[in-house]
């Protein structure tokens, strides 16, 4: 039995990756020293892969910014309008790279960056590959190779892993119609040949395919596809061994076409859908090798050793040790690095710190299974096993996890789910009371979060500075955002989430039920890295969490302040969630927190309340015969936190990435009066559902896209209003950027702010011509 790895995080234990691009996009090291700090990550990686036991130990798993974007660019998947980047001598091939990840201003040339978008049902943020109808491909990046050459030098033999040529396809977008993505396969198949050759002749043993497509519904073409793409690979590469590996879904539907593929071995995600060995078990062809995703690659849980090993000694005798292999469900760039590194009792108790299991020691649970399964139960595999028996019996016994008030709380038949009444009855009692001019203007909630800001916080995290003084300077802060927004002439003001780590994280430090880590970061999008909240037991809200600071901004002006919260399926998405009760369950417990802060912003006088929604689609599972049952459950999360308000009290909700065709009568059905979405990217085709569908309540498209410097004009955000105006009526409209602008800085912030501005204040001086 070997022991295999898909993929290991690559931000460095201590975000060295983070730190090194960021200095070097600021012109404060050479391209040489972000090549070291790259090299140094990937040495370190193997090292400790290879010194826990792994056997088939990844390479081409680390990435400057994206794997996506690694592959559009091994394949040559270049849109033409970054060849001129490369044009210019004094550029790199990095530099390419990043500007087709992050947008190019220099040398007179200002070109946008690539679209992106959630990777699957993850937090995970990928670079869209662009098709056009003539898109060619060729080999124009050798890293596979270079990499698994340099893990080589090191002595230590890995398993290249690329992005399958079917899910690379299918993760793509046409940029033109009159074709269909996977009529480029044909195409596509020699680069994937030539890289093949390639490694074949750098004496590459295995080679990774990830193909997570196979885990989700699949049509008739995508299904030949895979079949025609995998019998070209084979038949110039029959001894070549070739691992597919399939990810965040069961087969289920797709499983006879997987088992066909003639490759060598399949990986299966078992901690999604654990019940799929069986059937995989009865349809394996002989001589197939499995890969057994027993250690959950999303979550922070220490493995079930007992429940593993059970799975591990079905498959073997049914298909014999030497075709059997153990792995991680996915790659464990979803896992924070290293659970040694929290060394703070404060932070993390020893307690709760021994139920769980980061990438590093998700590596040494592997190397133990095989251990247990090679040498059986004698000395000291006894204790081995002993010891994760007793971490989850102290789990299931403790008294940290279970809170019966709580339980009741979620079960009580008087908990409101539904308005008082309608949207129309509504919206007259909050005109009346609001007294906002037509196309109000507002922003998503966050301000700048500059280095001063992140400093102080960190600073009173070090106790350098009392809690009255760090509380001083964060409310000398939002006095600043609040004038700036007076000065800017915005309708509805927001406080500007100063005091707020990350949306997520700074609820979850509020709450009952919720561990941190000081060091558990998990990549979001290229430099970005966000670290999970982790839900241990049953959640609620001690104390107020936000009113403080929406009473202060509120107190410092005439205008309204808009209360913000993030919703519950958001908090439930974006935390590590305990596996010991149904997601479900859990978001139901934070719903009622959120409603009771709810309850207490509109005690204090707060009558615009937020709760931003932004993860409710990222949710979905991929399955479309799953949505149902989370869909019911999610929009009910979130209706307990927002129904209890009086009808005066206006109830907003924000939606950032987010494709909302399929489940637009769900969106309607969280009865928000004021919806702001992302919709400047798509130049307000997202509106069109919205439209198609007569949503009833009030909607503001975003009309810039805040994820970038460029600051946008009065006039290309009045077209933007004016599009919007054409697919719903203009007193159902409202104007804002499309999501926070926590990244951007203040000088930015202000121009675009007040562009925003004028631009409403033209259009309604047209509306009244
Ligand atoms: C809206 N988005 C979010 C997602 N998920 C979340 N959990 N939160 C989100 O907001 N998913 C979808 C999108 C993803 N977008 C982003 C955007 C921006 C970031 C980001 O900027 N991340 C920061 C980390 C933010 C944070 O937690 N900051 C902390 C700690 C800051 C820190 O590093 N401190 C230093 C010391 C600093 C000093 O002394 O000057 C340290 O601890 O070493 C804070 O502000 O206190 C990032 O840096 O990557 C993420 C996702
Ligand atoms: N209120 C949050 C939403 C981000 S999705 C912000 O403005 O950053
Ligand atoms: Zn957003």
């Amino acid at each position: 039995m070997q022991t295999n790895n898909l993929g290991y995080p690559r931000i460095g234990s201590n975000r060295e990756l983070k730190k090194s691009s960021e200095k070097y996009w600021a012109g404060k090291i050479s391209v040489t020293e972000l090549i070291r700090t790259g090299v140094g990550i990937r040495k370190s990686n193997w090292e400790l892969q290879k010194k826990a036991g792994i056997d088939l130990i990844p390479s081409n798993d680390f990435s400057f910014y994206d794997h996506v974007l690694d592959m559009s660019l091994m394949l040559g998947a270049i849109p033409k309008r970054y060849h001129k980047v490369i044009l210019d001598k004094s550029n790199s091939e990095i530099d390419l790279y990043f500007a087709m990840a992050r947008g190019y201003q220099k040398n007179n040339l200002d070109i946008k960056a690539m679209e992106m978008t959630k990777w699957f049902d993850t937090n995970y943020h990928y670079i869209v590959p662009e098709f056009t109808k003539d898109q060619k491909f060729s080999l124009f990046s050798t890293k596979i190779v270079d990499e698994f050459l340099e893990a080589k030098n090191l002595g230590i033999q890995t398993k290249p892993v690329l992005i399958g040529p079917v899910s690379f396809i299918l993760l793509g977008k046409e940029k033109e119609t009159g074709f269909h993505k996977l009529d480029l396969l044909k195409n596509l198949l020699p680069v994937y040949i030539d890289i093949l050759t390639r490694l074949k002749e750098a004496q590459v043993e295995w080679v990774q395919f990830d193909e997570p497509f196979l885990g989700l519904d699949l049509d008739s073409t995508a299904k030949e596809a895979f079949i025609y793409a995998y019998e070209e690979i084979n038949k110039k590469f029959p001894t070549l061994k070739k691992l597919v590996a399939t990810y965040f879904e069961g087969l289920r539907d797709n499983t006879t076409l997987a088992l066909s593929l003639p490759v060598q071995a399949i990986h299966l995600d078992l901690v999604r859908c654990p019940q799929q060995i069986d059937e995989i078990l009865q349809k394996i062809p002989s001589g197939k090798k499995l890969s057994l995703g027993i250690v959950d690659g999303r979550n922070i849980w220490k493995n079930n050793y007992q429940q593993s090993l059970k799975t591990i000694h079905k498959t073997i005798e049914k298909i014999g040790e030497e075709n059997v292999m153990i792995a991680p469900s996915c790659s464990l760039i979803h896992s924070p690095c290293d659970l040694d590194l929290e060394t703070n009792e404060e932070i993390l108790t020893s307690e709760i710190k021994q139920w769980m299991a980061f990438a590093k020691q998700k590596i040494e649970e592997l190397a133990s299974l095989k251990k247990l399964i090679e040498k059986g139960n004698s000395e000291p595999n006894t204790t081995l096993l002993k010891e994760n028996i007793k971490a989850h019996r102290n789990r299931e016994i403790s008294d940290l996890i279970h809170d019966q008030r709580i339980k009741s709380k979620i079960t009580d038949i008087n908990l409101k789910i539904k308005r008082e009444n309608t949207f129309p009855i509504r919206k007259e009692k909050q005109n009346y009371i609001l007294q906002l001019p037509i196309l109000p203007t507002t922003t998503i909630g966050s301000f700048p979060q500059t280095k001063e800001v992140r400093s102080w916080r960190s600073q009173y995290k070090k106790k350098q500075i009392s809690a009255e003084q760090y509380e001083q300077l964060l409310r000398a802060e939002t006095e600043k955002a609040i004038r700036i927004q007076e000065k800017i002439g915005l309708d509805v003001l927001v406080h500007g989430e100063f005091e707020r780590n990350d949306m997520v994280e700074y609820f979850g430090e509020q709450l009952k039920g919720f561990v941190f880590s000081k060091n558990g970061w998990v990549q979001s999008y290229g430099s970005r890295c966000v670290k999970p909240p982790i839900i241990y037991g049953d959640v609620s809200r001690p104390e107020p969490m936000t009113v403080q600071w929406s009473s202060y901004a509120q107190s410092l002006t005439d205008k309204k302040v808009k209360g913000m919260l993030t919703g519950p399926v958001t908090i439930l998405q974006w935390s590590f969630v305990r596996n010991d009760q149904p997601r479900s369950e859990t978001c139901n417990q934070i719903a009622v927190a959120i409603k009771e802060e709810v309850e207490d912003l509109e005690k204090a006088g707060i009558q615009i309340i937020q709760i931003d929604e932004p993860a409710i689609r990222e949710g979905l599972p991929l399955r479309k015969s799953d949505w149902q049952e989370y869909l019911h459950w999610a929009v009910k999360s979130f209706k307990i936190s927002s129904s209890s308000v009086k009808d005066e009290t206006q109830i907003h909700t924000h939606m950032c990435y987010s494709e909302f065709n399929d489940i637009i009568e769900n969106i309607a059905e969280m009865d928000a009066d004021v919806i702001t979405i992302e919709c400047s990217r798509s130049n307000m085709e997202l509106l069109d559902v919205f439209s198609k569908f007569n949503y009833p309540n009030d909607i503001g498209p975003g009309v810039y896209d805040i994820h970038s410097p460029r600051i946008p004009s009065k006039e290309e955000m009045e077209r933007l209003l004016d599009k919007a105006s054409k697919v719903i009526p203009v007193e159902r409209l409202w104007v804002n950027p499309d999501c926070g602008l926590k990244t951007r800085n203040w000088e930015e912030t202000e121009k675009a702010l007040k562009e925003m501005v004028l631009a409403a204040s033209e259009m309604r001086k047209q509306l009244i011509m």
